[in-house]
């Protein structure tokens, strides 16, 4: 099943041509087009130089077969150009009409909007960490997207990835598997004297193994709440693929929570790790010369979440991942995966977020697939105080159940999980006495804040840390 994607297009208008407003959503410098594939640019030639007069999307659905902005110049005074993929209007190739169609003058929209671009953005980013910090003060306010749609998808970018680790796989023991998953088979064993599980792809998967290694490999990826990669390898029959991690001793969030309850302590402490975890995936970091871009995980599930001895959480699988380059100098975020053909490929089926599973959102953009996270954050937190005996009556928990596991059944499907979370706009329902527990109405807050319907609306993950290390002041015993 593909995705019907709306076109993008730059959007700048005068109040003489501002009819253009109608042909789509604005937000901020770009334009989500209604009807239109095409967007369009119009330059007024100002001392033989052509100057913005107006970028949009096209009024109607026309054809325009053309994948950047070529101009023909038609008057001597205004040019016009129509291209199909997103942003195309933002730089044009100006031809004149008498010559065979070699360009004369290239041209990219002016240092003057490239300059407006990035104040924009600064000022978003100031406008995130405001938001970020009234939120931890429990207050819901709609958060506004990014005013660029977190900047444009380029072929320009580059991302910086450390020296490859390959393991010696003679110093590697295989004892017992501890899990299956659709790719890969994750066994226990030993390296050099530790513990350590072992993801061991078949020979056909070595594109599932090289996405997961190419996100481990990036630089500064080391934190509590990620698991720790030791290496990667090759098996010496030459066949399978090897990604060497670090124990964790009580195995997937799932299986924790179908086997224990916590108490309110242990349930803060695995839902500040997840979220410090997924909040440390999403940042965007630079020490010294060294470059982490952002990551969407894009497959958070209790089966992707580990837990280890210290009742700590730590995020694992990337095989889903989309790693957010950026390149110095210019804001525009490259996306690495190329997965984004089908469901089967975009998560966990009963994890996606209403507008994954109605396919409106927009793949190419770097903030979408982080609030996607945002969203199956929520179900996660819901999974875990679920679980936690202090937040029900007589201290009895009651068992794990999955998100929709009560209201879809076990084996849930698109169909009507489309009905359910993105017509009927349902969630996991919340306990009715949890309005008389003291932090009850804070936690119902912050999970009806990570999976808000509206994207735009959800908390960052740097937020939901923030909301929870307050909760652990207000409400520890
Ligand atoms: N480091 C680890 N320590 C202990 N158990 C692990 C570890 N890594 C994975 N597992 C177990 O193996 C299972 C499958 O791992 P993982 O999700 O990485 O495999 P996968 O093939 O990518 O699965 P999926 O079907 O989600 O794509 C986990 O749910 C967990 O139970």
């Amino acid at each position: 099943q593909s995705f019907p994607q709306k076109r993008r297009c730059a959007f700048q208008v005068t109040p003489q041509n501002n009819k253009y407003i109608t042909a789509g959503n604005v937000s901020g410098s770009v334009q989500l087009c209604e009807d239109s594939k095409c967007c369009v640019g119009y330059f007024l030639i100002i001392d033989g130089h052509p100057e913005v007069d107006l970028l949009a999307c096209d009024m109607a659905e026309k054809s325009c077969p053309d994948a950047t902005c070529k101009a023909k110049i038609h008057n001597s005074r205004l040019i016009k150009c129509v291209c199909n993929t997103d942003l195309c209007n933002t730089s044009i190739t100006w031809t004149t009409e008498s010559e065979e169609p070699r360009p004369t003058y290239s041209y990219s929209v002016g240092n003057n909007m490239k300059a407006v671009l990035i104040i924009l953005t600064g000022v978003l980013l100031c406008f995130m960490i405001v938001a970020a910090k009234q939120r931890s003060l429990f207050k819901k306010k709609k958060k506004n997207p990014p005013l660029l749609d977190d900047y444009s998808v380029s072929q320009l970018c580059s991302c910086q990835t450390t020296t490859t680790s390959e393991i010696d796989v003679a110093d590697l023991e295989l004892q017992q598997t501890v899990g299956h998953g659709h790719f890969a088979t994750v066994w226990q064993g030993k390296y050099q004297e530790s513990m350590v599980a072992v993801k061991v792809f078949p020979g056909g998967w070595k594109h599932k193994f090289t996405a997961e290694k190419a996100v481990y490999e990036l630089p500064l990826m080391k934190h509590a709440g990620i698991v720790h990669f030791l290496g990667t390898g090759r098996k010496q029959d030459g066949g399978s693929w090897l990604i060497v991690l670090q124990f964790a001793e009580y195995g997937s969030l799932h299986s924790y929570l179908s086997k224990h309850t916590t108490n309110w302590m242990m349930s803060l402490k695995l839902c500040r790790s997840l979220s410090q975890g997924l909040s440390y995936l999403h940042s965007d970091l630079h020490r010294h010369d060294v470059h982490k871009p952002p990551v969407a995980h894009r497959d958070l599930s209790s089966s992707n979440v580990l837990v280890r001895a210290d009742g700590t959480c730590v995020l694992c699988d990337f095989g889903c991942s989309t790693i957010l380059c950026s390149c110095s100098g210019c804001r525009c975020w490259q996306s690495h995966a190329t997965n984004m053909k089908g469901h089967a490929q975009l998560g966990t089926l009963r994890y996606m977020s209403p507008e994954i599973l109605e396919g409106s959102v927009n793949l190419s953009s770097s903030w979408c697939l982080m609030q996607a996270d945002i969203y199956a954050l929520g179900l996660l937190l819901w999974e875990i105080w679920m679980r936690c005996s202090d937040l029900f009556e007589g201290d009895i928990a009651p068992q794990h159940l999955l998100p929709y596991e009560s209201e879809l059944g076990a084996d849930v499907t698109l169909d009507s999980l489309i009905r359910y979370v993105f017509h009927m706009d349902k969630r996991p329902s919340i306990p009715k006495h949890w309005e008389l527990l003291p932090q009850g109405s804070v936690l119902q807050e912050l999970l009806t804040d990570c999976w808000d319907g509206d994207p735009d609306a959800r908390l960052t993950a740097r937020c939901v840390v923030d909301r929870l290390v307050s909760l652990q002041s207000f409400f520890s015993p």
